[in-house]
């Protein structure tokens, strides 16, 4: 049976599954012939070279220059068995138009983290800002595609409305609904299906769905929460590269949570690598990969190889407890 969608409708679309039975044991992915090499630096701001050759960027940029700001933020889950420190000290910035990957073992606090950005969970110490004004809720320029399409589309709204619902909710005129809504469902490839039900569609144009309903709200900062990581291996690569082209047309910044390193390396032009939990930024590397990603050659160049590497062997490290100096003593 399919699932109903749990949440209220938000007037922008920001949906979570924040129930804590839906985080399932997923590990990072990679084939076990790699083998770690290269040691790291650690960077604390700035630029800096690992041995290895690879460069990592600082975590933070001077005042004004960031769009998305996290600052020393912590957050604990108070439960009947006792607190749990998900995140514990972690600082970074997302420059304007920035697709960057966050990555780390599994339970590291990603979808915490990303909850908190989005002003769905509140964190325990210190602060997102977002403009340099703090996020207390869900921001209007904000949009959150997560993985379970299943629950964030309403089943009994058609394709284009399921679009259009935060672009009404917003108060938006018809005409520019219209407009916006034909442009992201032409952005997607679904432009041929504006009035088939979500439950009529496979599970990769449902996902094509929920990314259209982000783009057409135009949000300036684009949260994806693993959002492939249930569809198969060749619709994921289709829409690895949607996202990319998506991203390039919009200008829009790009938080983009995945377990899977391939996809992060493929992705970003940023990897966010967090140490096991309570969490804090393990590394952060620069991906100086071509603009212009293809599946095949990319995939299979000398760089995308090395990256790939490197982060592998970043989150191995951080799955035996290796945590970066300045998080030790705390
Ligand atoms: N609602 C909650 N209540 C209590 N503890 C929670 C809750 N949500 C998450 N946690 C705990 O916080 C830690 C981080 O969980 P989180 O889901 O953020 O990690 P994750 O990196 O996204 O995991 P995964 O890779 O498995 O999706 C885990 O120890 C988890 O059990």
């Amino acid at each position: 049976m399919r699932p109903e969608p749990t949440e209220s409708v938000s007037p922008h679309p920001v949906h979570a599954d924040s129930s804590p039975e839906s985080h399932t044991e997923k590990e990072a992915t990679m084939t076990s012939d790699q083998t770690s090499t290269a040691g790291t630096v650690i960077s604390q701001g700035g630029v800096a070279e690992t041995p290895d050759g690879l460069i990592t960027v600082g975590k933070t940029m001077p005042d004004g220059q960031a769009m998305l700001s996290v600052r020393n933020m912590k957050k604990v889950y108070h439960t009947d068995g006792g607190d749990i420190e998900a995140v514990r000290n972690l600082t970074f910035d997302l420059p304007q138009g920035q697709l960057a990957c966050l990555v780390g073992p599994s339970g590291s606090g990603k979808t915490t983290l990303l909850k908190c950005i989005a002003g769905l969970l509140a964190p325990s110490a210190g602060e997102v800002t977002l403009h340099g004004k703090k996020v207390t809720g869900p921001p209007k320029s904000m949009a959150v595609v997560f993985q379970e399409y299943g629950r964030s589309l309403f089943p009994w709204m058609r394709v284009r409305d399921n679009v259009e619902l935060p672009l009404k909710n917003a108060g938006m005129d018809k005409a520019k609904r219209d407009e916006l809504v034909d442009n992201a469902l032409e952005a997607v490839g679904l432009a041929h299906v504006p009035k088939s039900y979500p439950w009529q569609l496979s599970g990769g144009m449902q996902q094509r769905v929920a990314i259209a309903r982000a783009v057409a709200y135009q949000p300036q900062v684009l949260l994806m929460d693993e959002p492939f990581a249930a569809v198969d291996a060749q619709t994921r690569a289709d829409l690895e590269d949607l996202v990319r082209s998506v991203w390039k047309k919009l200008g829009v910044s790009v938080l983009f949570v995945t377990h899977d390193i391939d996809e992060s390396v493929y992705l970003g032009e940023r990897v966010i690598i967090l140490s096991s939990s309570p969490t804090v930024i393990q590394e952060d590397v620069l991906i100086d990969l071509p603009d212009e990603r293809d599946q095949l050659e990319t995939r299979s160049s000398q760089r995308f190889s090395e990256l790939r590497h490197h982060v592998y062997e970043q989150i191995q490290l951080a799955k035996k407890g290796f945590r970066p100096e300045d998080a030790i003593a705390r």
